[in-house]
């Protein structure tokens, strides 16, 4: 195949929250390594702060995007339309500006796209720029996705309200209920699917790159390269392969000292990640779950997640005293430092794909209590495929949260989980050592930059 002159420029284009920023951003160190400069193109919403890792990329905020009021106000939903609405036409012009200044529009590879900033792919497509999608999520999830785009709405409304269907397997989704598929607690179903199927038409993007690896689905992966007809690269987990803090808010580092005088494996790590909201009723019959388990716990109450309350004044003095027994709470964890302490023995999680791929990459066993979208994709699998967890269903109550604190931490099948964690940790880092697939894959993926065919 004939080699192209060297291009050395990767646009990003994350979308503007934590779940999705932390992934790109590690791509982008990634990309970086191998020799790449890194344009990150941001709203003017949550902005990536330039950290010492990020020090040689180039940030451009396009105009006109939408606040942090807009996204309270709007629901994610409704922001994620709203945000590809709009940044269209000035991400059209802040490629025209960077192409020009460049004087060279060959010295773009490639622009790579979080899925949910589907509008990238017209301006790319306008200009001849390659155009690569990023799923900060996994391939069933994305699988998923592709099957409910094409769904027959009024039929799937009707499954999902009847409880006898929510429990069964969804065609060719093996395991995956009714109830497990990526459907979104942040608006009418209507508006999930549409943003779906914008998500999912990859257009004229030439491949597809996933923050997952073989070891934990590769029926899906292969699955997901037959259905779109381009490269998938799965590459991850990259907080392995690219480790670099992005956090978008500030760390609470005391937890740290007091996870130093917990014994080891005896702390449950309970946190929600960036989106996740809580009823105040769910948070007392966690408390006192916890509690009552007599095990240490390290809770993360981000603040505005519990309603009507900036962090946890409007909950009853109830809850203080519970959690004063033997917890610590903080507004946000140093997460994958906190997971690779030998004090922490478990993760209550929403099961996000970044928490989920940290906690099993450091060998941690979860309790799963997905809220939305993919985070119920993320819990069955933990539950039944991988066997590194268990999910809380229903209605929470502090009898079950007791349970499952014991099943992980006490009991012998926590112990099973913990070395099936273990196991599965090994088989990750191998695959992002040299060699290992997800490796291979990031390598293949630049090898197509250079060869003409390819792109
Ligand atoms: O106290 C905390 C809590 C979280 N985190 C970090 O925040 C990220 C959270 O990401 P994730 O677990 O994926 O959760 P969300 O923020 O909810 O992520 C959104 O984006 C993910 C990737 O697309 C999806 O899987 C989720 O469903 C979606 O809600 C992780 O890297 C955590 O390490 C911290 O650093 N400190």
């Amino acid at each position: 195949m004939e080699e192209k002159r060297a291009k050395r420029r990767i646009v990003l284009v994350p979308v503007p929250a934590q779940g999705h920023v932390t992934p790109i951003m590690q791509l982008g160190k990634a990309l970086h390594s191998k020799g790449f400069s890194i344009t990150v193109v941001l709203t003017q919403y949550n902005r990536v702060s330039s950290s010492k890792d990020f020090s040689e990329f180039h940030f451009i905020t396009i105009p006109g995007s939408l606040t942090e009021s807009d996204l309270k106000n709007l629901g994610p939903l409704q922001f994620m339309t709203k945000l590809n609405q709009i940044c269209e036409a000035s991400f059209k012009h802040c490629l025209g500006q960077i192409l020009q200044e460049q004087g060279n529009q060959d010295d773009i590879a490639c622009v790579v796209y979080d899925e949910y900033m589907y509008f990238s792919k017209t301006a790319a497509k306008e200009f001849q720029l390659p155009s690569v999608v990023f799923s900060t999520t996994n391939a069933t999830a994305f699988v998923c996705r592709s099957v409910l785009a094409k769904v027959n709405e009024e039929r799937f409304l009707i499954d999902m309200k009847d409880p006898e269907m929510r429990d069964k397997v969804f065609p060719e989704l093996h395991p995956l209920r009714y109830k497990d598929l990526p459907t979104s607690a942040f608006g009418p179903i209507e508006g999930m699917l549409k943003i779906y199927s914008e998500s999912v038409n990859i257009g004229t993007a030439s491949a597809v790159i996933i923050n997952s690896a073989s070891c934990l689905e590769s029926s899906s992966l292969a699955r997901l390269h037959e259905d779109l007809k381009v490269p998938v690269y799965p590459i991850g987990p990259l907080h392995i392969a690219a480790s670099a803090p992005s956090s978008l808010l500030e760390e609470d580092r005391s937890c740290i000292e007091w996870l130093d005088k917990q014994k080891p494996s005896s702390v449950i790590y309970i946190s929600l990640g960036s989106l996740a909201l809580m009823e105040t009723k769910d948070v007392l019959e966690m408390a006192w779950g916890l509690s009552n388990s007599n095990q240490p716990f390290l809770w993360v109450i981000r603040p505005g997640s519990i309603p009507a309350s900036e962090w946890t004044e409007s909950l009853p003095e109830e809850f203080s005293n519970l959690v004063s027994e033997r917890g610590y709470i903080v507004k946000w964890s140093p997460q994958m430092e906190v997971l690779r302490h030998p004090a922490v023995g478990g993760f209550w999680s929403h099961c996000g794909w970044n928490s989920t791929l940290e906690s099993v990459g450091e060998g941690v066993p979860m309790i799963c209590r997905p809220f939305t979208g993919d985070q119920k994709v993320n819990a069955r699998y933990i539950e039944s495929v991988w066997r590194v967890g268990v999910q809380l269903e229903g209605e929470l109550e502090k009898g079950t949260v007791e349970r499952a604190v014991k099943r992980l931490i006490v009991d012998e099948e926590g112990e099973e989980m913990r070395k099936r964690a273990i196991g599965l940790k090994e088989k990750l880092e191998a695959s992002v050592r040299g060699g290992g697939s997800s490796f291979t894959s990031l390598d293949d993926f630049v090898n197509s930059l250079k060869t003409k065919d390819s792109m």
